[in-house]
């Protein structure tokens, strides 16, 4: 049966602030931030593990995301490991890491999971959207939002709606919501 709130363990404010947009009054969306250790594996392995440790931790139902950031000539790295490249380049350098390459192209994943709580096994939403690593155009507000383009704007460039209509994030929700209707009672 579909919950009737979601608790959205993050620490990431802006992820909160888009998925709630995104499901709109579809759902409420709760919070509490836990720092989570995230596992290194596959991008479900990473979701599925942060999932379950969530779950034990708050000892009931948790909805987690992870994010990650493929670049295709790198075999898909960074992938979950965006973060700490973001974090040692920062957004204007980011670009410089595929200097070498002609293959800018990147793909943005949204992996969502789902848990009842401890002992259950998560549910995966995934989104996925084909974009270029580009140098950073647009507000640096929101990770590598300006370094990922889309149909010639970057995420930072596009208002907000359009982003969440194209998005990995958005694309992934549609799922969520998708899975909340057929399991309503
Ligand atoms: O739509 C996005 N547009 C631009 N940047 C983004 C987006 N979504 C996540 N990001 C950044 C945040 C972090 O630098 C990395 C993902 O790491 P990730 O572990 O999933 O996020 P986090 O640690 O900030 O929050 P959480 O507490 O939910 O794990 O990519
Ligand atoms: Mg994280």
């Amino acid at each position: 049966m579909a919950p009737r709130h979601l608790n959205f363990i993050t620490g990431n404010a802006n992820k909160l602030s888009e998925a709630r947009a995104i499901l709109g009054d579809m759902i409420e969306l709760r919070t509490q931030n836990i720092d989570l250790p995230e596992l290194q594996g596959t991008i479900e392995e990473i979701s599925l593990d942060k999932c379950r440790r969530a779950a034990d931790t708050v000892g009931g139902p948790v909805l987690v995301e992870d994010t990650c950031l493929s670049f295709n000539a790198m075999g898909e790295l960074p992938g979950p490991y965006i973060k700490w490249f973001l974090k040692a380049l920062g957004p204007d350098n980011l670009h410089k890491m595929l200097a070498g390459f002609d293959d800018k192209s990147a793909q943005a994943i949204c992996t969502f999971a789902y848990c009842e709580g401890p002992g259950h096994e998560p549910i995966i939403f995934q989104g996925r959207t084909d974009g270029q690593i580009v140098a950073s155009r647009g507000p640096t507000v929101f990770g590598w939002d300006s370094c990922f383009e889309y149909e010639g704007q970057t995420y930072a460039e596009m208002p907000k709606e359009e982003k969440n209509k194209i998005s990995h994030r958005g694309k992934a929700l549609e799922k969520l919501k998708t899975w909340l209707v057929e399991h309503a009672d």
